[in-house]
């Protein structure tokens, strides 16, 4: 045998044990509902950002319906700095007034939405830009008055979300909201993404960031964690800054009926699908104890 023949005679077994291995999970997870948050310091590059927008795509080709929900933090932090504006987080959210709010949605809706949707249409799918003002689809509560124009989602309308399905469309979300008046709030997008796989019921909710999981105190990932097991963490400060409104999340979404919430790294080649397809999984799981 040629050395390249023997060469393809590998990479075929290897590409065979991968379509092997991920068979049984693509029966499991058709016509399955998919949220995916992508936060902003998963979002780098162009390139990330094509290789993630493929996965999506490739998600809806074999039968997932999934939905993207995004942050931008660290766009908002760009813009707000230029301008000029102060801004500080307390708990993992940033203090929004009257000024902020409006570059927060600039930004968000405007700016980092169209970047995600751009992509994945690039990449052959048909994505919609939307905030969860679209159809009053998020509508909130003032989280606390000391964080200014900051919401939680008290009630969420996926209507529309389930006319896209049909018509195999990949929602693009930003995490805006809208109040009982003409309010507009900025909501965290791990809140928003988990509010919204709430009221899917999703089958599975990411949380994509930029650490491969949530670590214990000597900084290991744990890759199945409980909800109680979570609380622990939370009170004695292992879970912190950031990491809060994602388990925060994930807690609340679990309650509402989200069947399993992984947190894992975005910056990882293939993250997703890694998740989705591989019995190894990737990153941290949360499941009801
Ligand atoms: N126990 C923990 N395990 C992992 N990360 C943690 C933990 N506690 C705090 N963090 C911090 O949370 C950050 C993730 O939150 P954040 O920066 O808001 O992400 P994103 O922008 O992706 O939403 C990590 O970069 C890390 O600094
Ligand atoms: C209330 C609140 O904190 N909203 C966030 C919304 C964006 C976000 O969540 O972005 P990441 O996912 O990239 O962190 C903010 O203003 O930064």
């Amino acid at each position: 045998m040629r050395i390249q023949d023997a060469m393809i005679t590998r990479d075929n077994a290897a590409i065979a044990r991968t379509l092997n291995e991920a068979l049984p999970f693509l029966t499991r997870y058709d016509n399955a509902v998919v949220v995916i948050k992508l936060g902003g310091h998963a979002m780098g590059s162009d390139e990330g950002m094509a290789s993630f927008a493929r996965d999506v795509v490739l998600m809806r080709t074999v039968g997932i319906n999934p939905v993207i929900v995004h942050g931008g933090g660290p766009m908002i932090n760009d813009l707000l700095a230029r301008l000029g504006v102060k801004s500080e987080f307390v708990r993992g959210k940033r203090v929004t007034d009257a000024e902020t709010v409006k570059v927060v949605e600039m930004v968000l809706a405007g700016q980092v939405n169209k970047r995600i949707v751009q992509a994945i249409n690039s990449a052959g799918g048909k994505a919609v830009g939307l905030s969860g003002k679209d159809t009053d689809m998020i509508v909130c509560d003032q989280t606390d008055p000391d964080l200014g124009f900051v919401g939680t989602p008290k009630e969420v309308n996926p209507a529309l979300l389930h006319s896209l399905f049909r018509d195999e469309m990949i929602p693009v979300i930003a995490p805006i909201g809208t109040g009982d008046g003409d309010e507009t709030f900025n909501i965290n997008g791990d809140t928003a993404a988990g509010a919204i796989a709430g009221a899917l019921k999703a089958d599975r909710l990411l949380l994509l960031t930029d650490v491969p999981g949530v670590k214990d105190r000597t900084g290991d990932v744990v890759t199945e964690l409980t909800t109680a097991r979570v609380r622990e963490m939370t009170d004695d400060g292992t879970i912190a800054g950031g990491m809060i409104p994602k388990t925060e999340t994930a807690l609340d979404a679990l309650e509402k009926g989200v069947r399993a919430v992984v947190i894992l790294d975005g910056r990882v080649p293939n993250a997703v699908l890694l998740e989705l397809f591989t019995s190894h999984g990737a990153g941290s799981m949360i499941r009801i104890d």
